[in-house]
């Protein structure tokens, strides 16, 4: 036998030994076993054959790449808009993975709230991702207990420190990048039906403010509660983030943030990516709603007024607020004893002029004029139970360059003069001037109403003095309850945005504390517009459901200083603001109807008809039975 031969055969027993030794130590090793069916060295290389797409690879652990999907993956694999923008590498993943696990060893704190609130929406954001029934099953027995962790305060947490959160994803994103794409991309989701959107483009998340990407959170969170009190089909919501980049300097440094990292897209091209947003989603879902959410207010009312003529929209914090804080206004007037027609009356300082602050103006001025008469002296005699102070102090039209939006709330120089006010006024002074019945806080601006505007408070001409400290989260609320009740006394209305306990006041006598939040209204706006058909949101059917929640409190609770319902009785709010909603748009004839349920056959419904018809249209988280067919 040649050399050569010899060589061949010595060789080829190598490589059966081998073979056999790696076949023993593959089924002896699980991992190796596993490993061999795609990645061993010389099958890396080679492309692994799915026969998925979209999210059911997001959603199988052997494929998923996460954020480590690149560009062009991600469009073979109708996968754009499924993910963050921001593509990493695996080596960033793992570090991103890290750094998150490494901060559970530091206990998450969220100023007063609870300790283990993220641990928490962790647990629950797990379920929510393994059994949605389940996941709105527990929500819903004990929303209490978990609307503060799913929705604020704990969502702002969350928001903060999404990109390690990140693990699912959830919704869809719509980047600056994906110009031109948007009317194609919005069918890489499953949903052939789309019931609500809630989308934010994350620059003034709560009162947090730019978040950047990571604000998809809140339009998580506000999806909950549409689901868990409106009871809207969890399978036909859509939460979306816009990503033009971020004016965050922290986000644009890191190197583990997940969305864009470059300045905010302004101007027409801004307007474009919302326009090209709008145009798709409205053209896949005809019948969508879409909540706008946490939009800086530069942007907040001119989205509105470009959409709200020609697509079913509303914007939360602009529409939402307002009619809550319209009802509040409305139980504090009832809760010293008044008649709700004295709401004209009121003296109101307002802290804060943003998209918030300036909804919550121009709706108590029109309810004031409404109430006056509805003319214009009316509305202008309306306009002088405000004083409105922002970042700058008093706003007069002395001010430069002032905010449009804020100019029909700037006081006349004579009117301040005679009550010894300037321009730029601190609120202190302004409380001390005024003596207000109302004290509004909508400021962003944690501890605003210190020891010493709250002191000046308690020289208001009002029998029962509110206070609301609206801004979200807990941290950032004007004040505290426990800081209302001593510093002004037992005998006033108190309102936060984010939940906070009762106040002990002592001999058994509680101060209450009420949650003063537009989740009262935006799941029944949603829902009532919904089943109506209508295919705008007029001030009518806003003002329907700010006045049936005002209308929801009896005089006993009013008078106990319970303005709010509880949240434990939200579902069931909820559906009477979406009837009243119904009754509106049928009576201003948009309604259109919904499925079974024709413009026609709407018109003809009682007022209890028409609950029982929302009660019917509402989804409960019960199991279906499941059937197998192979066509
Ligand atoms: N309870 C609820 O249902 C809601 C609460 N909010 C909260 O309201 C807050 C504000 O939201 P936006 O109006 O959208 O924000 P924004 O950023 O548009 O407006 C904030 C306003 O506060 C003013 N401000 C800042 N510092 C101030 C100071 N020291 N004194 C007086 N005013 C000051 C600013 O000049 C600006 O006018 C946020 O914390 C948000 O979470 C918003 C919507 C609903
Ligand atoms: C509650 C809410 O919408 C906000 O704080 O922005
Ligand atoms: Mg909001």
């Amino acid at each position: 036998m040649s050399n050569f031969s010899n060589q061949i055969r010595a060789s080829s027993a190598l490589i059966k030994r081998l073979k056999h030794h790696r076949r023993s130590s593959l089924s002896s090793n699980p991992v190796l076993l596993m490993q061999s069916r795609s990645y061993t060295t010389n099958e890396c290389h080679r492309p692994a054959i799915v026969q998925k797409r979209s999210l059911d690879i997001l959603h199988d652990p052997w494929f998923n790449k996460g954020t480590a999907f690149s560009m062009t993956e991600r469009d073979r694999l109708d996968l754009r808009g499924l993910l963050p923008p921001n593509v990493m590498t695996p080596e960033q993943q793992i570090e991103r993975y890290m750094v998150d696990l490494k901060r559970l060893e530091v206990q998450a704190r969220d100023g007063p709230s609870d300790p283990n609130a993220l641990a928490k929406w962790r647990i629950l954001n797990r379920l929510h991702d393994r059994n949605e029934v389940m996941y709105y099953k527990v929500l819903i027995k004990n929303i209490e207990e978990y609307a503060p962790i799913v929705y604020t305060p704990t969502v702002g947490l969350v928001c903060q420190n999404y990109s390690g959160l990140f693990r699912r994803p959830r919704g869809m994103y719509f980047s600056a990048e994906d110009r031109g794409e948007m009317m194609s991309m919005v069918y890489n989701w499953p949903a052939d039906q789309v019931d609500m959107i809630v989308v934010t483009d994350g620059s003034r998340i709560l009162g947090l403010g730019d978040l950047g990407v990571q604000g998809i959170g809140i339009a998580i969170g506000k999806l909950d509660l549409y689901v868990a009190a409106a009871g809207i089909n969890p399978q036909r919501v859509l939460p979306v983030m816009i990503d033009v980049g971020t004016n965050n300097e922290k986000l644009l440094e890191d190197p583990m943030y997940l969305g864009l990292q470059e300045n905010r897209l302004d101007g027409d091209e801004y307007v474009a990516v919302i326009d090209e947003f709008m145009e798709a989603v409205f053209t896949r879902w005809p019948n969508v709603i879409v909540q706008f959410e946490d939009f800086q207010s530069k942007w907040a009312f001119k989205l509105l007024q470009r959409y709200r003529n020609t697509y079913r929209m509303f914007n939360d914090d602009v529409q939402g607020t307002a009619g809550v804080a319209i009802a509040g206004l409305l139980g504090a007037v009832r809760a010293q004893g008044r008649p709700m027609i004295d709401f004209p009356k009121q003296k109101i300082v307002v802290a804060g002029a943003g998209s918030a602050g300036i909804g919550v103006l121009n709706s108590a001025r029109k309810t004031m004029a409404r109430m006056l008469g509805n003319n214009e002296y009316a509305f202008d005699s309306a306009q002088r139970q405000f004083w409105v102070v922002d970042a700058k102090g008093l706003i007069t039209e002395e001010r430069e360059n002032i905010d449009p939006d804020a100019l029909p709330f700037a006081r006349k120089v004579n009117e301040i003069n005679r009550q010894e006010l300037r321009e730029g006024a601190s609120l202190v002074e302004v409380v001390q001037k005024v003596k207000p019945d109302v004290l509004l806080g909508l400021s962003a601006v944690g501890g605003l109403f210190s020891k010493e505007v709250l002191e000046a408070l308690k020289g208001s001409t009002s029998t029962r003095p509110a206070i609301f400290a609206m801004s979200n989260p807990t941290n950032n609320a004007e004040c505290t309850p426990e800081e209302a009740y001593s510093s002004v006394g037992e005998n006033i209305i108190f309102a936060s945005g984010s939940p906070f306990q009762d106040v002990d006041l002592g001999n058994g006598r509680i101060g209450h504390c009420n949650q003063g939040n537009n989740m009262y209204l935006f799941p029944g706006i949603g829902l009532g517009t919904l089943l109506s058909g209508s295919r705008i949101i007029t001030d009518g059917m806003l003002q329907a459901a700010a006045e049936c929640l005002a209308a929801y409190m009896t005089e006993e609770e009013v008078l106990k200083g319970v303005i709010f319902p509880s949240i434990s009785s939200i579902r069931d709010i909820t559906k009477e603001v979406a009837a009243a909603v119904v009754k509106e748009a049928i009576k201003e004839d948009l309604a259109e109807g919904y499925r079974g349920m024709d413009a026609r056959e709407l018109r003809k419904l009682s007022q209890e008809e028409i609950e029982e018809f929302v009660k019917n249209n509402m989804w409960n988280p019960d199991y279906p039975t499941l059937v197998y067919r192979n066509d």
